[in-house]
């Protein structure tokens, strides 16, 4: 791809839940053969430690690459736990380390969440900014909870999208927004394969920008 090994770039990616963040993030990855990153695994890992009793402060200081486990994390209730603790200042700051660390190792990096453009790497060399409707979007996931067993009912998973978009986006603290300098990629009407090649696409616009 013509990237040097020892180079590091960094592709920032983000966007409401359930957008097509995590999809197109591992496919971009794959294609610049770039480590990825879900940076939301971080903040469900530390809500789902809180719904065990756990201080998020303290779960997230204590977080550690293994805890990691999308399985076990990828429930509403994670979901939702997560949005509660990324409110929190100290938490999001515990986290911050990580993340820098991993948006700069050598070789390229991916990471999706919701302010990865705007706090975490700021000079990301390409930002792109994934959504989609609401109803798309709450559909997508129900459609994935259905599919993993849980019973779930649609206007639930809609209620849940609605209220973690208003937590994130309120938040005083890195709210969830679209960088200034962000790609903004709407996949309410496109494929897979069609969103993954716009944010390919984009990433090599921004690469040409910069001449790298
Ligand atoms: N155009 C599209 N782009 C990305 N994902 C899509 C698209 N259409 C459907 N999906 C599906 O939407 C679901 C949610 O995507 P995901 O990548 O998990 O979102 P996020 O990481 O933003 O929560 C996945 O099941 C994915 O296959
Ligand atoms: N960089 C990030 C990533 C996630 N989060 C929080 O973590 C929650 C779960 O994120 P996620 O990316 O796993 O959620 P989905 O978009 O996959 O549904 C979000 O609703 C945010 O509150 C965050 O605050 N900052």
């Amino acid at each position: 791809m013509g990237f040097s090994h020892r180079m590091s770039f960094t592709i920032a990616i983000d966007g409401p839940a359930a957008s097509g963040k995590g999809t197109i993030s591992r496919a971009v990855a794959r294609h610049f053969g770039f480590e990825h990153l879900d940076t939301g695994l971080l903040y469900r890992a530390v809500g789902q430690r809180m719904l065990e009793g756990m201080d998020p402060v303290e779960a997230a200081q204590a977080l550690r690459a293994e805890d990691l486990d999308p399985e076990t994390l990828r429930t509403a209730e994670a979901a939702q736990a997560a949005s509660k603790v990324a409110a929190i200042p100290d938490v999001r700051a515990a986290l911050l380390d990580f993340q820098r660390a991993f948006a700069r190792r050598a070789g390229g990096a991916v990471l999706d969440g919701r302010d990865i453009g705007t706090v975490i790497c700021p000079e990301a060399e390409a930002k792109l900014f994934v959504t989609a409707s609401a109803e798309v979007r709450a559909d997508r996931r129900w459609r994935e909870l259905v599919a993993a067993g849980f019973d779930t009912r649609f206007d639930d998973v809609l209620a849940d999208v609605h209220e973690r978009d208003r937590r994130d986006m309120g938040r005083s603290d890195a709210p969830l927004r679209e960088a200034e300098d962000s790609t903004r990629i709407d996949t309410s009407r496109l494929t897979v394969d069609e969103a993954i090649a716009a944010a390919i696409a984009a990433v090599n616009l921004a690469r040409a920008q910069i001449g790298g």
